[in-house]
């Protein structure tokens, strides 16, 4: 019989597997992240039949990949040889609110054959559904699924494999938590944005700053300071606030387009949002290259109050704090194309040696 050719992830370390039981809420997962559905309108979803593929691109193409709980993956029709030699990360999806112990089986298997085909794949676990139990159950629910799932894999003798849990659930921002954590171990620059971000946390009042992708949430960078959920959720929100203020108004023809009329082509507009919050603090939003943005938490300390209570000379000093944010980002956006060049000719150096010239030296080791 012909071998079943599943889908073909383009990109080796770019692409996340979603597997997991039937009913685990690996659609859902999709739906809300990449397609903004709400929670409460997933419950109306059907079973997945077939295999589908969501495509993202931040600051490399990424595509995650649903398999569908009803099909056999090891059955000999499927290649799944070829598949799971060519994925970054396999995110399995356990339901904590139904029985787990078939699913901790299914996935020792899986993982038993993933990593044989490809040692170098990121094993991540969603512990989901957790908004149904309470604190202490989830607690309790996820040291025993990583107890028994370490006992499985020892029986199996794969001691050495590193295994990631999560607590996930599509009603609160734990689920972009968990992707996004599970997408930065799939960006090669990784160390390089940390590291610009860092720089600018440094040379800014800036207290937290994330490198978003926009469609999804996920972000795909951050300064290395924890990251503290509430900050997370109110820097997404302010994406979903800015766009949709922006599509309120529609550029007039003697506005920014008439700025342009010296030049044939007019520039796309670039999107940029400040908001001050009622504490003091600003937020700052300004897009970045290929759907991503910055969103940053400016902090007050730079805001002094006379004594008289005049708030003029604050108002100055939050302006010129936000000039100098204004002019590290510019840099940092520069910084970022040039990142973004230099992976693209990378990967089609690599493309080409592996096509052309496989003993030629990595034109572009001496990159970023
Ligand atoms: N309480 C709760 N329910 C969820 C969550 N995520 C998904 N669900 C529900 O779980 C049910 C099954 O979700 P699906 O996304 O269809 O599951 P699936 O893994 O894609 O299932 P198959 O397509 O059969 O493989 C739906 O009714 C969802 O509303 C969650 O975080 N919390």
């Amino acid at each position: 019989m012909e071998a079943t050719l599943l889908p073909n992830p383009k990109d080796t370390n770019a692409t996340i597997l979603l597997m997991g039981l039937r009913r685990g809420g690996k659609s859902s997962i999709c739906k809300v992240v990449f397609h903004n559905m709400q929670p409460l309108d997933t419950l109306y979803l059907e079973s997945t039949s077939k295999p589908t593929t969501e495509l993202f691109s931040s600051l490399i193409d990424l595509s995650v990949m649903e398999l569908p709980g009803q099909l056999n993956y090891f059955e000999p029709n499927y290649d799944s040889e070829r598949l799971f030699s060519s994925i970054g990360a396999l995110v399995y999806v356990i339901d904590s609110q139904d029985e787990y112990l078939n699913a901790l089986t299914n996935l020792s298997m899986i993982v038993e054959f993933a990593y044989k085909v490809n040692p170098k794949i990121n094993i991540e676990v969603l512990i989901h559904k957790i908004d149904g139990l309470s604190e202490d159950y989830r607690i309790d629910a996820q040291r025993d699924i990583m107890q028994r799932t370490g006992d499985e894999l020892l029986d199996l003798g794969l001691e050495g494999v590193q295994v990631s849990f999560y607590l996930t659930s599509i009603f609160d921002h734990s689920i972009y938590e968990a992707f996004s954590r599970i997408v930065q171990k799939l960006i090669p620059e990784l160390p390089s944005l940390e590291n610009m971000l860092d720089n600018l946390v440094q040379h800014s009042s800036i207290d937290k700053v994330f490198l978003f992708d926009v469609n999804s949430k996920i972000y795909v960078a951050t300064d290395s300071s924890p990251v503290d959920i509430q900050t997370y959720e109110v820097c997404a929100e302010f994406i979903d606030i800015t766009i949709d203020l922006d599509d309120l108004y529609i550029e007039d023809s003697n506005g920014s387009q008439a700025k342009n009329s010296n030049s044939k082509v007019a520039t796309p507009k670039e999107l940029k949002s400040i908001s001050h919050l009622s504490n003091g603090s600003i937020l700052y939003l300004k897009q970045m290259i290929r759907g991503l943005a910055l969103v940053a938490l400016i902090r007050n300390d730079d805001v002094r109050i006379l004594n008289d209570g005049s708030s003029e000379s604050s108002i100055g000093t939050q302006e010129r704090s936000l000039t100098i944010i204004d002019y590290n980002v510019n840099l940092l956006k520069k910084s970022l194309m040039k990142m973004w060049e230099n992976s693209k000719l990378i990967s089609r150096n690599e493309q080409y040696e592996a096509s052309e010239h496989p003993s030629t030296a990595d034109l572009g080791s001496d990159g970023i």
